[in-house]
Parts: C-alpha cells; sequence; structure tokens
C-alpha cells in the first residue's frame, strides 16, 4: 500500500528509525482501526521485492517493519528471505491471524477481539502489543499471556481515541503489574508518519 522511512513509534522498538512496508489487505474488522484504507487487498500499487530492495537501500536504515493492513495475509517467506540476505533486520506488526510465514527477527503479536490469531505464531512471539479500547481488554488478553515464551514483552497501549480515558487506567495498571510496560503511539504526538 505505502512505504516510508520513520521512527518507529510504538513498542519496544521505540524510537529506532525503521524502513515500513505496509501491505494492503486486512479482514479482522477492529472498529477503530488507524488504517482502515488499508483494508482492500487489490486496490493498492503493486510493487516487486526487487523495487522494495531499491528504494530501501536509498536509506540507511538497519530495521524494515512489514505492516498492514494484516501482512500474514500474504506468504512472507520471498519478501523476508531477500531483506535478511542483504543484511536488515525484519519486523512484523501483526494480530497473528492468518498462516504464519517469514523470516523474523523481531515479532509483535497485537491479537484482536474480532477475529481469532493462529495460534502457530505464539512460541516465536518477542512482545505481545494489546491496544486498550475498553479496560476489561486487559482481562481478555490473559488468555494469551500464559501461552507466550517467558522472555516475551508484554506491553499495553491505548487505543488512540480513547488515550485521554485509557492511559491513567494504564498507568495504573503498569505500576500494579511491572511485568507490563506502557506503548504510546508516539509518531502521532511527533506527527510523523
Ligand atoms: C494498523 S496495525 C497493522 C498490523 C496488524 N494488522 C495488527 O493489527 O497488528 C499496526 C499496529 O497499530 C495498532 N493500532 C491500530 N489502530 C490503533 C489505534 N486506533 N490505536 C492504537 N493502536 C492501534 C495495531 O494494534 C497494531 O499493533
Ligand atoms: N512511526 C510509526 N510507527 C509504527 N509502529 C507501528 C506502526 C504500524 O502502523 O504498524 C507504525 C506507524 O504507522 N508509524
Ligand atoms: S488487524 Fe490491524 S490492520 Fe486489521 S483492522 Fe485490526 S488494526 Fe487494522
Ligand atoms: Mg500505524
Amino acid at each position: 500500500m505505502e512505504s516510508f522511512y520513520t521512527i518507529q513509534g510504538e513498542g519496544q522498538f521505540q524510537g529506532h528509525a525503521a524502513y515500513f512496508l505496509r501491505l494492503g489487505g486486512c479482514d479482522v474488522g477492529c472498529h477503530w482501526c488507524d488504517v482502515k484504507e488499508s483494508w482492500p487487498i487489490d486496490t493498492h500499487p503493486q510493487v516487486t521485492i526487487h523495487q522494495m530492495l531499491e528504494d530501501i537501500k536509498n536509506t540507511p536504515t538497519q530495521i524494515v517493519v512489514i505492516t498492514g493492513g494484516e501482512p500474514l495475509m500474504h506468504n512472507l517467506d520471498p519478501l523476508t528471505e531477500v531483506l535478511q540476505a542483504a543484511g536488515y533486520r525484519t519486523h512484523i506488526e501483526t494480530s497473528g491471524v492468518g498462516e504464519f510465514t517469514g523470516y523474523w527477527d523481531w515479532i509483535c503479536f497485537s491479537p484482536k477481539k474480532f477475529k481469532k490469531p493462529n495460534s502457530e505464531i505464539f512460541p516465536k512471539v518477542d512482545e505481545l502489543k494489546l491496544v486498550v479500547f475498553h479496560p476489561s481488554d486487559i482481562e481478555w488478553v490473559q488468555q494469551f499471556v500464559s501461552q507466550m515464551p517467558t522472555n516475551c514483552k508484554l506491553l499495553v497501549q491505548p487505543e488512540w481515541s480513547k488515550r485521554d480515558d485509557i492511559s491513567p487506567i494504564l498507568v495504573d495498571f503498569v505500576k500494579n503489574n511491572p511485568q507490563w510496560n506502557i506503548s504510546i503511539q508516539t509518531h502521532k504526538y511527533l506527527q510523523i508518519p
């Protein structure tokens, strides 16, 4: 759908320069999704892997983040193989819905109530990033926590439109549950892509 070189705004790599590849297509249907224009799978420009690599090479990035849309709607083996062979770190942002493919240096799993994730991804997750729209979402996510690897980072991120109400709740939650960290969408505060 689009590609851009920016600062990773969220999660454990927040603050790191990263090149983003946003792939079209998502059928998860989160009502608060901040990129609904990504949902159609076949209305976006087609770009070859070769062209993506050429564009990435024009930046000094070390990290390529593959997001969407739901990137696992595509077979990501060929793209991630090429990126790793060229020396880039491959990171994914995913709801975990769809067949698990790709070779990854960092997997951000952001489970959604609206569609069940494929449990194949669970043992590979590096960070679980829960978007909190309602305080009850924190109870809901516990079903996944016990299935994550022991060193998995646990993050709560306020849903953007609810941030004024939800952020203070997340501050209290993390103070009482210090194994969790807060992730905020810093790129939106910085007004960058
Ligand atoms: C647009 S999604 C694309 C990747 C994948 N479909 C997913 O949901 O993980 C990228 C990240 O933004 C988060 N996100 C989407 N809409 C949001 C919102 N309104 N507020 C906070 N985070 C949001 C998602 O949970 C995910 O972690
Ligand atoms: N700067 C920036 N950081 C991000 N981290 C995850 C994003 C995403 O939409 O997947 C995102 C994004 O869209 N922009
Ligand atoms: S899974 Fe990701 S891209 Fe799809 S609707 Fe939800 S937040 Fe948006
Ligand atoms: Mg985003």
